[in-house]
């Protein structure tokens, strides 16, 4: 049994459907230790046997049969096995790849065999120095003359161990001095106890060999010994072989890109910008909730749920909109008194055994009150109690009010009465004025002088001039007016029941009527926080139109760089990697590409999101663009999925290349 065999091997070319045959019946065995010529003219189809032999061509008939069993070249699993165990190529256009160095060109092979990472290493800069290469292990391909590429092709395609070594043309491109070197290392490789073929049209070369076959009109026409077959030491262990592990295409992907840097940076600023603006619009989107929650939360308590009396809308019309008069208690402002239901002392009772309510605070307020200092009369939009759904905060100067006494609103009051020293009305005695009607209809004013404790700062718009409930109820007692209270309010034990007990008062009912209308400050903060995001949102999908700039400049890239490693993609499958191997490749790089483009936006975004902060500050004194962290991750996932997309079609064309072709690119 010879070692390799080929049996009966024709092969036709086919233009259209006319046929071009190259091999005729090739029948030969090959032994270890052998150095065999195979001698023929150009165009005889000494390649094509080749690359039968080597297990890239599939499309022929008859047998190549390796230890007596017949190889399925239509198994392309087996075949990329073969070509990874058993087989090394050498061609005479030194087929580097050059984006590698010449170590890593001798290390691409290895990494299909089980040495481990320093074994590897070891063996690559033994291999480069057997051909004489040792101090040219860092240079890159074109730094190298033709007889340095051939020796490096050589170091490579025996890095794996391979018993075969199919050597195409190896000198074709030398001079003679390194035409002789060449053929020495072939010799001795034979000398090792491996095959080698080795394809010339060159007489001298064939030589060399220790035995030529000759090749004409695709039929061998002479078998001729020159000298015996090399021993093969049997007993020899040869490295194992694996499959190519994940990360090497990565890592393959990782230098391709530094070695063509310019180019895929500008690949990588178009995506980075795309990510940045879709980043910078979330961030700015988490900096506005922030900043109106901030502002709302500090002017009111949003655990306080503000219940009025239900109405049904055409009794509430005389009173004006009554959701609008809800709205404005629950910012804290007052509403009028005039006429609205009030509530009994059975009806407060039930609303404070609602689940959840700590406590229920009665409010009574009345509009337009006049306040007198000295003979300057101001008028107040509003007065009302003091409840726990006003901010300490907004107290910009002196405290909350006591007995017989009121905080007044800073911009409609205090500023007006000096602009400059307005908190000097604090301690000042002041005339507190407003009309309303009793019971029967008629009008009556209500007056009581009180000393102002403090002044209110509200945002809101509406200005918060408060007294507490007791003194409210003195002054109206006063006019025999009623003192129930008009609206409450009810401070929930937390935030997150609010939701919870204001829907529950909604539905309270006595004697089966509803009874209860509640409003609460933090489901108005939830609908201005959809509303801000549902903005943001939109802004960012604007920005994220540009990635689909970005995805299509990759998917160009990815094309491009396909096309142009086209050799490379045949190298690597002829030194046995697969085309899962090979779509890994081109899908790391695009990975590659959106992650550092993530991490460029992610700096970005944080640089300009800064400097925004800075000049923002000065007007909100608030950080109003907030990235976090989770607008982080979305954006690594959304540059992962772009990559990912936009490499599958490069990727698939990449991995259906015909070998053979892929090598005869240009
Ligand atoms: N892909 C192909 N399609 C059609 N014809 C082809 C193809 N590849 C090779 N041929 C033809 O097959 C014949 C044998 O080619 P092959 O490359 O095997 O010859 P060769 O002996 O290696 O030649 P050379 O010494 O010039 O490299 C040639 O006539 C060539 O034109």
């Amino acid at each position: 049994m010879s070692y390799l065999e080929l049996k009966d091997i024709h092969k036709a070319y086919y233009l259209g459907k006319e046929a071009f045959p190259v091999l005729n019946g090739i029948n030969l065995t090959f032994e270890r230790g052998e150095f065999v010529a195979i001698l023929g003219e150009s165009g005889g189809g000494k390649s094509t046997l080749m690359n039968i032999i080597g297990g890239l061509d599939r499309q022929f008939q008859g047998q190549v049969l390796l230890q007596g069993t017949a190889l399925d070249h239509h198994q392309e699993k087996q075949m990329d096995q073969y070509r990874r165990e058993t087989v090394g190529y050498i061609y005479q256009s030194y087929n580097l790849i050059n984006h590698l160095s010449v170590l890593d060109n001798v290390l691409i092979s290895l990494d299909m065999t089980k040495l481990n990472r320093s074994e590897r290493e070891q063996r690559a800069k033994q291999l480069l120095t057997q051909v004489g290469l040792a101090d040219q292990i860092k240079k890159y391909p074109n730094q190298l003359s033709g007889g340095q590429k051939q020796r490096v092709a050589i170091a490579r395609a025996l890095a794996s161990d391979p018993q075969i070594i199919i050597a195409d043309e190896p000198t074709g491109a030398l001079d003679s001095e390194n035409t002789t070197e060449v053929l020495k290392i072939l010799d001795q490789i034979a000398a090792e106890g491996r095959l080698v073929i080795c394809v010339t049209h060159s007489q001298d070369v064939a030589n060399a060999g220790t035995r030529i076959v000759r090749l004409a009109d695709g039929k061998i026409t002479d078998d001729e010994r020159v000298k015996p077959a090399y021993p093969v030491d049997e007993n020899r262990q040869q490295i194992a072989a694996r499959k190519l592990p994940w990360y090497v295409p990565l890592n393959t992907a990782f230098k391709h890109l530094r070695y063509t840097w310019t180019w895929n940076l500008i690949i990588i600023i178009g995506t980075a910008i795309g990510l940045f603006a879709v980043m910078l619009f979330n961030g700015l989107g988490n900096g506005l909730k922030g900043y109106i929650n901030q502002e709302i939360n500090d002017m009111v308590n949003p655990r306080v749920v503000t219940v009025s009396r239900y109405q049904k809308s055409s009794q509430s019309q005389r009173g004006g909109s009554q959701e609008g008069n809800q709205q404005a208690a629950a910012m804290g402002a007052s509403v009028t008194t005039t006429n609205q239901p009030t509530f009994s002392t059975a009806q407060l009772s039930k609303l404070k055994k609602v689940a959840h309510v700590q406590t229920v605070q009665p409010i009574l307020s009345a509009s337009n009150a006049t306040i007198t200092v000295g003979n300057k009369d101001y008028t107040a939009s509003s007065l009302t109690t003091w409840t726990a759904s006003n901010r300490k905060s907004i107290i910009k100067a002196g405290h909350v009010a006591g007995k017989n006494e009121i905080v007044v609103d800073k911009s409609s009051v205090a500023k007006k009465w000096s602009s400059k020293n307005w908190k000097q009305l604090v301690g000042k005695k002041v005339t507190v004025a407003f009309q309303t009607t009793n019971k029967s209809g008629k009008s009556v004013t209500v007056k009581r002088q009180l000393t102002v404790a403090g002044i209110t700062d509200s945002t809101t718009g509406s200005g918060v001039n408060a007294v507490t409930y007791a003194t409210m109820k003195d002054m109206r007692s006063a006019k025999n007016l009623s003192t129930q209270p008009t609206s409450v309010a009810v401070k929930v034990d937390s935030r997150e029941h609010n939701d919870a007990v204001t829907k529950q008062i909604n539905k309270l009912k006595i004697d089966g009527k509803r009874v209860y209308r509640a409003t609460s400050i933090a489901s108005m903060l939830d609908t201005v926080n959809t509303y801000v995001n549902l903005a943001t949102t939109i802004l960012a999908a604007i920005a994220g139109i540009s990635l689909l700039v970005s995805a299509l400049m990759i998917i160009v890239t990815m094309f491009m760089s396909v096309s142009a490693r086209k050799k490379e993609i045949g190298i690597l499958r002829a030194l046995g990697e697969s085309r899962r191997d090979i779509r890994r490749l081109f899908t790391s790089e695009s990975l590659i590409i959106g992650v550092i483009s993530a991490l460029l936006a992610t700096g970005i975004a944080y640089g300009i999101g800064a400097a925004l902060n800075k000049v923002l500050y000065q007007i909100a004194s608030y950080n109003m663009i907030e990235i976090q962290v989770s607008n982080i991750i979305s954006t690594f996932i959304i540059a992962l999925v772009i990559a990912l997309l936009a490499a599958i079609l490069p990727a698939w064309r990449a991995a259906r290349l015909n070998p053979i072709d892929a090598l005869a690119a240009d």
